[in-house]
C-alpha cells in the first residue's frame, strides 16, 4: 500500500529485548497523519511493547523512531517533551485515585504544559462534555465505572492536544456492557481525523475504525493490509489462524 499523506511517525528496524529475549525483531512501520492504524496479533507477540517503545516508556536496542522528522533514538531525546505530542491510554486507566476527575485531567496541562488554568479548564470541560461525563468532573475515580474511568483517561490524554494517540487494549479490563461506550469515543476521534495507533482484541471495532491493519506475530510484522482485505483474505496462514481463533 502506498502512503500519500504527511508522514507523522516512521519506525525502521526497531529492536527490543528484555534480557536475552528479543521481543521486537526489526519493526518497520509508517503512520500517516489522520490515519488509524490497528495492531492485531496473538498474545505476547509484542504489541504493547511496541506502543511503549513509541512513547519512550521502554528503551530500545536497535533501529530508529522518527516523529515528524525528528529522530527519537539515543539518550539525548527529551521524552518528556515528545510525550506531550503523543497521548497514550492504557488498559488500566492509570488515574490518580486521590484526585478528582478534573484534577486528573488538568495535571498535565497545568504542571507540564504550564497552561493558563482558565483556558485549560475550559478545554477539559468541553472534552468531558463530549464524552458525556461533564457532570462527573468533581467525582473521584473510585466513584466511577470502568467505562467512565476509561473515558476520563482518554479525555486526560486529549487535553494535552496530542498529535497522535496510542491506545493499548483500552477495553480489555471492561465489562462487556461498557466496552461500547469507550469504543464509540474512539470512533468519534477517528471521524474527526485524529491520528491513532490502536492495539485491540475487538475484531469488529478493528474492522470499522482501522484504515490499516498491522498484523504482528512473534515480534515481527507479518502483514499490513486494509481491513476489508485483511478480514476477508489475509495473506498469511498465521493471520488466518489468528482470525480462526477469534472466529472472525
Ligand atoms: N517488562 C518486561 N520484562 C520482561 N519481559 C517482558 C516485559 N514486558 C513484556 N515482556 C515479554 O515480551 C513479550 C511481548 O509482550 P507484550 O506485552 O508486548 O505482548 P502483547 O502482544 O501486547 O500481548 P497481549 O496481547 O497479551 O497484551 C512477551 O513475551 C512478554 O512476556
Amino acid at each position: 500500500m502506498t502512503n500519500t499523506g504527511e508522514l507523522l511517525l516512521e519506525v525502521q528496524g526497531l529492536q527490543k529485548s528484555f534480557g536475552e529475549r528479543l521481543v521486537l525483531n526489526g519493526i518497520d512501520l509508517q503512520v500517516v497523519k489522520g490515519e488509524v492504524t490497528v495492531i492485531l496479533g496473538p498474545s505476547g507477540c509484542g504489541k504493547s511493547t511496541l506502543l511503549r517503545c513509541l512513547n519512550g516508556l521502554e528503551p530500545v536496542q536497535g533501529g530508529r523512531i522518527s516523529y515528524s522528522g525528528q529522530d527519537l533514538a539515543g539518550p539525548q531525546v527529551n521524552w518528556r517533551e515528545v510525550r506531550q505530542r503523543i497521548g497514550m491510554v492504557f488498559q488500566n486507566y492509570e488515574l490518580f485515585p486521590h484526585m478528582t476527575v478534573l484534577d486528573n485531567i488538568l495535571l498535565g496541562p497545568l504542571k507540564v504544559q504550564k497552561r493558563e488554568p482558565k483556558e485549560a479548564r475550559q478545554q477539559a470541560e468541553q472534552l468531558l462534555d463530549r464524552v458525556g461525563l461533564l457532570d462527573r468532573k468533581d467525582a473521584y475515580p473510585r466513584q466511577l465505572s470502568g467505562g467512565q474511568k476509561q473515558r476520563i483517561a482518554i479525555v486526560r490524554a486529549l487535553c494535552m492536544n496530542p498529535e497522535i494517540m496510542l491506545f493499548d487494549e483500552v477495553t480489555a479490563s471492561l465489562d462487556p456492557e461498557m466496552v461500547r461506550e469507550v469504543l464509540d469515543v474512539i470512533l468519534g476521534l477517528a471521524e474527526q481525523g485524529m491520528t491513532m495507533i490502536i492495539v485491540t482484541h475487538e475484531m469488529g471495532f478493528a474492522k470499522s475504525v482501522g484504515d490499516r491493519i498491522v498484523f504482528m506475530d512473534q515480534g515481527s510484522i507479518c502483514e499490513i493490509a486494509e481491513p476489508q482485505q485483511f478480514f476477508t483474505q489475509p495473506a498469511t496462514e498465521r493471520a488466518q489462524h489468528f482470525l480462526d481463533i477469534f472466529q472472525y
